[in-house]
């Protein structure tokens, strides 16, 4: 009989880029690739796009980077594939929303650790969360393909990897695949932007997300978007509106820093079954040799 004393979860999602948030305020969750691959699957498990393990940086057993201080909470993101990435810029407006209605933090501006570095964020008056992302750093021109189609691509780096294709329409373009580009240039794999310009305000987004597929919305991905959109223009300072599929967020980017503001939602809380989580533990032994 299953007990559901498990690991407590929430989840949330910003402009439906969703995560399972899991509060380890002991750094005691073994978060392995296979119980996040569970806890993403839409069928078997609660679903989501990513996991975000709720931990004090002091806890993280290993590195930190140098601006992280080790009383900050940290954002342990993992893609739903099981791998990690160093940053999620949806997930840490959720995150914040989290360490908020848990009253882990008061109001103001609040340091959230990431394998990219600190993020401050900020809940604003009305309710929309803004994350400083850093500085987006372009790193030069590559090609990306879909359906054997090549279009020109600008790499952007915003603690991860992106690149971004400024493209006429969007809804004609088959992401249920993974789009082609140069692996020597991206070992670890790229998140993938098409943009179309609406007018001087405004852009659509969509997105294939690194280690999950085409998502509804990636915050860095909106970022790198409009770091590319502001630098076709002429522009070194701007700003845009950007319309992805799960909703709209506000983008500035500068030669210094950039910050990305929109909405958190919290929807639901409850504990994990004890046995399903005990049971993810061990490796299984496969035939095929890929672990489910
Ligand atoms: N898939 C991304 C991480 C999540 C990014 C996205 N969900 C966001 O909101 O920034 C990567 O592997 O770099």
């Amino acid at each position: 009989m299953q007990s559901y004393a498990g690991p407590e979860f929430l989840k949330g999602h910003g402009t439906e880029n969703d995560f399972v948030v899991l509060p380890d305020p002991r750094g005691e969750l073994e978060l392995t690739a296979r119980r996040v691959r569970a806890l993403c699957d839409r069928r078997r498990g609660l679903g989501a796009d990513g996991v975000l393990r709720v931990v004090p940086s002091g806890l993280l057993g290993e590195q930190l980077p140098a601006d992280v201080p080790a009383d900050a909470w940290f954002m342990d993101y993992r893609n739903a594939d099981g791998s990690v990435a160093e940053m999620c810029g949806n997930g840490v407006r959720v995150f914040a929303r989290y360490l908020f209605d848990a009253g882990l933090v008061s109001t103001g501006s609040v340091p959230v650790g990431t394998r990219a570095g600190v993020r401050t964020v900020v809940v604003e008056p009305d309710g929309r969360v803004t994350v400083d992302m850093g500085a987006s750093a372009v790193r030069g021109h590559s090609s990306v393909t879909v359906a054997g189609y090549a279009m020109s691509a600008l790499s952007v780096d915003l603690g991860n990897p992106h690149l971004v294709c400024l493209t006429g329409e969007l809804s004609e373009l088959d992401l249920s695949v993974q789009p082609g580009y140069d692996p020597d240039l991206f070992p670890d794999g790229v998140n993938i932007e098409f943009v179309e310009v609406l007018d001087e305000e405004r852009i659509r987004m969509r997105v294939h997300e690194r280690g999950v597929g085409e998502t509804r919305s990636c915050g860095t991905g909106t970022v790198a978007a409009t770091a590319a959109v502001v630098r076709a223009a002429g522009e070194e300072d701007g700003s845009r509106f950007v319309h992805v599929q799960g909703g709209v967020v506000e983008v500035r980017v500068t030669p210094v820093t950039s910050t990305l503001t929109g909405p958190a939602e919290l929807v639901a809380r409850g504990r994990l079954g004890s046995e399903w989580w005990s049971s993810l533990e061990a490796e299984p032994l496969t035939v095929s040799g890929v672990s489910p």
